[in-house]
């Protein structure tokens, strides 16, 4: 698990390390010009021509201390300076005067189509407005250039928070960012703009009480999965029950079942319509199906139960409103896990008093506009405000909230926030959802199951983890265009067979 800052939590970090930990700025300059011709080795050869592009602040110092390291092992490097030597910041003055020391050569007319390789140390976290005028012209010259292009801390023009473009945006092939990755290298449009990303160790940590709020997991993170235990019956490893699917809607049921099932849990038992009955046996025997919706019945399945999902193709019906209802109360009385998606989400828009029956074991799994539904707010605005908008409902309505876009953010009440790093754009295609509803339902058990249980955000975000990188293996088997969920399902066990 990897921390996410901002790019004011950054400077912080940074003005904490130099202030406090009295580590000189010039010493992390250093540090990260080390770390970026590192990371640029693998791309390097003696034939190269780099040229550097440096700004004015600290970025461009940066930019200017690995111009030196690259000169002293003997590549041809230049340095092209785009602002103003007398607005240098007193680093970046420096380490001009140390690159002079060194007779690196200082390129004075901007001739991007002579190198083979460009770094962009223009801006960093210090980019405070959209850029304009002769940095975007640079910008736009960069980018035309066929050169291999690697960018400083972050693509510069890239919103460092956001990962909105601001004006223009440094395309690069590789990005070196230093300390904690940005929260905006890893939301769209930046995450696209920083290609293969690198963060760099330079001796920057964040005090245990002034942890970043925000992380990201990775695959090594699926080590977290409880294993199975050898003497297990079918009933231990979870039982989940998925009340879901309406007249004419079972493809949905069907999908967060199997994904259930593909994703460890023992049993699943969907609580339908009687038309749905057959469909369901047929397509999933392995599934055990009730029409059942009385009293009696529902409190045995409850009681059978350890997960329940609730909303896959349920519609809008007075009868599917009543089994939302039924099922979202009574699992609030005995504490179950519920995962709340798709028009179960739908209909407790509509039911602002269901929100009582929400708490800490609830996962809420909105789309952008099931969260407009929710909370009024555009869809633009949300998408603006991916994390805050998760973090504020979550904290709103005491749940897990998984804000689903494509950078997924997992809210928990208390204020943590994950992003999700993995998947791609074929996962953008129907049924997607259903199954991630099942995927949850899966990662659930199988923490019940070996009676461990961390955070439910934690609980939530490996299991979006875990669907976006069986929607990356999908992509790689059957490429983006013409992947569907099941193909989704498909690759669920192989991940599960990577930890
Ligand atoms: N975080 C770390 O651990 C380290 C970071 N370093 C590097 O320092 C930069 C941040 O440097 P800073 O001086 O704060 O700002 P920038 O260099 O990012 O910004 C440059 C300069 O540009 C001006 N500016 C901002 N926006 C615009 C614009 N749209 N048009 C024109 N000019 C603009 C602004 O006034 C800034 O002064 C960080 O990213 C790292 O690369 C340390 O060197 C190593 C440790
Ligand atoms: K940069």
């Amino acid at each position: 698990m990897k921390p996410v800052v901002t790019a004011g939590e950054m400077k912080e970090l940074d003005r904490n390390t130099i202030e406090s930990a009295v580590v000189p700025g010039m010493v992390l300059m250093e540090r990260a010009a080390l770390k970026t011709v590192e990371a640029m080795e693998k791309y390097l050869c003696n034939k190269d021509r780099v040229l550097v592009v440096c700004g004015n602040g600290n970025n461009g110092g940066d930019g200017m201390a690995i111009a030196r390291l690259l000169h002293l092992k003997g590549i041809k490097v230049g340095i092209y300076l785009a602002g103003q030597e007398e607005k240098l910041t007193d680093q970046a003055r420096q380490q001009l005067q140390i690159a002079k020391y060194y007779q690196v050569p200082l390129e004075h007319n901007l001739q991007p189509d002579e190198y083979t390789i460009i770094v962009d140390a223009l801006f960093g976290v210090g980019l405070s407005r959209p850029v304009e005028g002769r940095y975007a012209e640079i910008i736009h010259m960069l980018n035309q250039s066929g050169a291999f292009r690697v960018a400083v801390d972050i693509p510069s023009g890239i919103n460092g928070d956001t990962g909105q473009e601001m004006g223009i945006g440094f395309q690069a092939d590789l990005t070196v960012t230093f300390a904690f990755c940005k929260r905006g290298l890893c939301f769209y449009p930046g995450r696209m703009y920083a290609g293969e990303l690198i963060v760099a160790d330079i001796g920057i940590y964040a005090d245990q009480d002034r942890e970043p709020s925000m992380a990201y997991l990775e695959k090594g993170d699926l080590s977290m999965l409880p294993s199975r235990i050898p003497w297990g019956n079918k009933g231990t490893f979870g039982k989940v029950l998925l009340v879901a699917g309406s007249r004419g809607m079972c493809g949905a049921s069907c999908l967060s079942s199997a994904a259930a099932l593909r994703a460890s849990a023992g049993m699943v038992k969907v609580q339908t319509v009687e038309e749905n009955r057959i469909p369901l046996q047929t397509q999933l025997p392995e599934v055990m199906v009730t029409c059942e919706f009385n009293e009696k019945s529902n409190q045995e399945m409850l009681d059978w139960c350890d997960v329940l999902v609730i909303g896959p193709g349920l519609g809008m019906s007075g009868e599917s409103r009543e089994r939302v209802q039924w099922f979202l109360s009574h699992a609030a009385w005995c504490g179950k896990p519920v995962i709340l998606d798709a028009d179960g989400l739908n209909l407790l828009a509509m039911h602002e008093e269901w929100k009582k029956y929400l708490g800490g074991q609830v996962i809420l799994t909105p789309h952008l506009g099931e969260m407009s539904r929710l909370t009024g707010k555009s869809i633009g605005e949300i998408r603006e405000n991916l994390a805050e908008t998760a973090s504020l409902y979550a904290e709103e309505t005491h749940t897990v909230c998984v804000l689903k876009d494509a950078c997924t953010v997992v809210a928990s009440e208390k204020g943590k926030k994950y992003l999700n790093m993995s998947g791609n754009a074929g996962m953008a295609t129907a049924g997607s959802g259903d199954v991630l509803s099942g995927v949850l339902a899966g990662v659930l058990c199988m923490f019940l199951a070996a009676e461990k249980k961390p955070a439910y955000g934690q609980m939530a975000a490996l299991g979006v983890l875990i669907h976006g990188l069986a929607g990356d293996m999908a992509a790689e088997n059957v490429g983006e265009r013409g992947m569907t969920a099941r193909d989704i399902i498909r690759f669920l066990p192989e991940v599960l067979k990577m930890q």
